[in-house]
């Protein structure tokens, strides 16, 4: 089985799957993490020295690889991963359990602008344009993200809070 978590950036897919996978005591991966081992270089990196169409095509090369392996997992993606290629179709056909994070714009806002830095595609957005730019971006995004399995909110709820919901939802 195999549990995938997908959403904005801030949504809280690290945080959640990290503690769904202690929950139900089942292998967790970070495609971030993944990532950035096998490539031997962290995330802002490739995206400074590589760009992010090397980074998207490294991306679909490892999710594929993550989503071949026959083992249980809780698996995180990043933001962008859905959004990208075939991805989200991949995603639904390795597992009955996609799940979709959403989460008000304002709580977006509020997480990111706190962890701009370890995320480049916002971490140059003037302030006075954050907003915007995560209204826009997530719109575009959400037609994706909809499509994933289930749709789980993340505002206004702890992590436990979250983690008891999603298990509700698993098939
Ligand atoms: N339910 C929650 N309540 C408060 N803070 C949360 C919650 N879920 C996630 N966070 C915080 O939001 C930030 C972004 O979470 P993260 O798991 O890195 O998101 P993502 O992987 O989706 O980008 C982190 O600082 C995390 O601690
Ligand atoms: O939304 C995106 O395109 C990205 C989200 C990040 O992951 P998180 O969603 O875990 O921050 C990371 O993959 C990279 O910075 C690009
Ligand atoms: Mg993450």
């Amino acid at each position: 089985m195999k549990i995938i978590l997908i959403g904005y950036m801030g949504s809280g897919k690290t945080t959640i799957g990290k503690a769904l996978s202690k929950q139900l005591n089942v292998k967790f991966l970070d495609l971030d993490d993944y990532i950035e081992a096998a490539e031997k270089s962290s995330i802002n990196e490739i995206f400074k020295n590589k760009g992010e169409v090397y980074f998207r095509k490294k991306e679909t090369e490892y999710l594929k690889e993550v989503l071949n392996r026959k083992e249980n997992v809780v698996l995180s993606v990043g933001g962008g991963t859905p959004c990208f290629g075939d991805n989200i179709g991949l995603i639904n056909e390795a597992t009955p359990n996609s799940i979709y994070i959403k989460t008000d714009l304002n709580v977006l806002c509020d997480r990111l602008m706190k962890e701009r830095d370890e995320r480049p595609l916002i971490a140059d957005i003037a302030p006075e344009e954050f907003q915007e730019f995560i209204a826009k971006h997530l719109f575009e995004r959400s037609f994706f993200y909809n499509q994933a399995h289930h749709k789980i909110g993340n505002q206004y709820k702890s992590v436990e809070d979250v983690v008891l919901q999603i298990r509700k939802l698993l098939v």
